[in-house]
């Protein structure tokens, strides 16, 4: 009786205080949480990689307000191998014959959600946010058509107005002279650059950020803070997926909005609306990107979201591209000397250098392509697919539960500065390996080999990048018009341009003096003469 008489008060006790209810719930819910990683450690146990990544997503969430998470992830392939585990449910890949196996055309691996952060109108998808096979197929085919030029217009009319336009520029505020320091900032002006082509190859029209010399509408300083975040929220799935709802889609730029992309998506809005009014009135088709989409019959919803995506997934890459390259050369003056003179001596050059005279200049190829290498543009980003539901094995060895994301861009780094591919001074930014390689007796191999790793940089098969080809056809003209007209020099060696990756790569803060070289242009096929300030504005 006394027994019985205890353990009832010590029941009613333990009912009634709230402090011990609320520490059996805590300690009930500690238990289940427990009890699920250990679950979501147990899935993938056997892939190597720091212990902590198999319980919890801590690792990834402090590399993510790090400068350079490419870097971290690096390290991780060369300590564990191509196939790491960087979260519970997160792996990164860093071989190649894999990368391409995955993402090929007949690959059932699917875009994860990850790829929400690139649905920047919801609930209109554009190509990067899609996800479903089929529909991502049909869509790509109807748009590719445009990315290769087949509207009509010759992508360099575009590209020779925006080079004639940052010329125009340099002349009338930024040329330095002994007496006189006019600095410049690269990082923002190769960003205006790649927008005002865009715009001019998207749908005919200048955007007006060179002529302007301002960050019009204020797209790159909402970008510098949005990507931040964007890039946080995508590396926490559940995080973007409340994206779409009130407050956090407030942050999403919107059609309409006075500032941000949602301006541009404004502005191509309107522009569409007007083209497709013109066109009723039996107006003459124009020749630029937009023309080619409506060809292949695009509804009005589907045009806007792949016309504004451009200048999403476009400007950051190829102004990266172009910049990086700079940097590259600027901290490397034999580099520099050397590329200046191929330009100096290439015979009967055209102002601006067309995209074939670009394509014949072996060592301004060579600068681009150990440029990407050396920077690639997305290097920051995941971009995961998923594991289709019957699971798959990864290099003969890792076998992947379904659902378990791969990252497709996270082991590029470890990938481009693979001593077995570019040698034992994969980790120098050294142009001439691409030369030296192209001498090689080997049939060839070595190149293939180094070409087949670097065109990951725009991703693969049905996943590829369309707009490859007038990314570097962008900065293949610009970079050798300029390096002919002016000598560039770094003002800040200690720290040349700030940076952090965060998807694409926040850049600011490089500033150089321009200074004009005493070298003669001809007018070329192109009509820029060396003062083409009169073409910039007739353009
Ligand atoms: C150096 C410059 C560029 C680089 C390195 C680059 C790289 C990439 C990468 C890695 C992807 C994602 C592949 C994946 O999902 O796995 C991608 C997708 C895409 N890029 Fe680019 N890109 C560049 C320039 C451009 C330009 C200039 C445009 C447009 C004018 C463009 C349009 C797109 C589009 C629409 C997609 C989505 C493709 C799809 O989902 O099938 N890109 N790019």
């Amino acid at each position: 009786m006394p027994l019985q008489e205890s353990l009832a008060h010590w029941g009613e006790s333990l009912i009634n205080s709230p402090r011990t209810i609320i520490f059996y719930l805590l300690s009930a819910l500690f238990l289940i949480n427990t009890a699920q990683r250990i679950r979501r450690w147990y899935r993938l146990w056997h892939i190597p990689g720091p212990w902590i990544c198999g319980f919890t997503s801590l690792w990834l969430l402090r590399k993510c307000f790090g400068p350079r998470i490419d870097l971290s992830w690096k390290e991780l392939v060369d300590k564990y191998g191509p196939v790491v585990r960087m979260a519970p449910n997160e792996i990164i890949l860093a071989d190649v014959d894999e990368l391409l196996r995955i993402q090929s055309p007949r690959s059932v691996y699917r875009k994860d959600d990850w790829y929400l952060i690139g649905q920047i109108n919801p609930p209109f998808h554009n190509l990067l946010s899609m996800q479903d096979k089929d529909v991502r197929r049909e869509r790509k085919r109807k748009i590719t058509p445009g990315y290769n030029g087949r509207g009509g217009d010759d992508f360099e009319q575009g590209l020779n107005k925006g080079i004639a336009r940052w010329i125009e520029l340099i002349e009338r505020k930024y040329l330095s002279t002994p007496a006189e320091g006019k600095p410049l900032d690269l990082a923002l002006h190769s960003h205006y650059y790649a927008l005002d082509s865009l715009g001019e190859m998207a749908y005919s029209r200048q955007l007006g950020f060179l002529e302007s010399d301002t960050d019009k509408h204020r797209i790159l300083e909402t970008n510098e803070k949005l990507m931040p975040v964007m890039f946080l929220f995508s590396n926490f799935i559940w995080l973007t997926k409340y994206l779409r709802y009130w407050p956090l889609v407030l942050l999403l730029p919107r059609d309409g909005d006075k500032s941000g992309f949602g301006a541009i998506m404004g502005f191509s809005s309107s522009i569409i609306d007007q083209r497709l009014a013109e066109l009723a009135q039996q107006a003459k088709p124009k020749g630029d990107i937009l023309q080619a989409f409506i060809n292949e019959k695009l509804h009005p919803d589907a045009l806007r979201e792949e016309v504004t995506i451009q200048f999403f997934v476009g400007s950051d890459t190829t102004a990266s591209l172009i910049r990086m390259t700079f940097l590259a050369l600027l901290t490397n003056p034999r580099v520099y000397m050397t590329l200046q003179s191929e330009i100096n001596n290439a015979a009967n050059l055209s102002s601006p250098i067309t995209a074939t005279e670009s394509r014949q200049l072996p060592y301004l190829q060579a600068v681009i392509r150990e440029s990407l290498r050396f920077y690639p543009p997305v290097a920051a980003g995941v971009f995961y697919k998923d594991v289709p539901a019957e699971g798959d094995v990864l290099c003969d060895k890792y076998f992947l539960p379904g659902g378990t994301k791969v990252s497709t861009i996270a082991g590029l780094t470890a990938l481009l500065r693979d001593k077995r591919v570019f040698g034992e001074d994969a980790e120098c930014f050294w142009p001439e390996r691409w030369i030296e390689a192209e001498k090689l007796l080997d049939g060839g191999e070595k190149l293939r080999l180094m070409t087949k790793s670097l065109d990951l940089c725009f991703g693969a098969g049905q996943f590829a990048c369309p707009g490859k080809g007038i990314a570097l056809m962008s900065a293949g003209k610009v970079i050798p018009e300029l390096l002919r007209r002016y000598n560039f020099s770094i003002l800040n060696p200690a720290e040349p341009m700030k940076l952090r990756g965060a998807v694409a790569w926040l850049a600011h803060d490089f500033w150089v003096r321009v200074e004009k070289r005493p070298v003669h242009i001809t007018t070329g096929t192109n009509g820029l003469s060396e003062s083409s300030g009169a073409m910039a504005r007739e353009a």
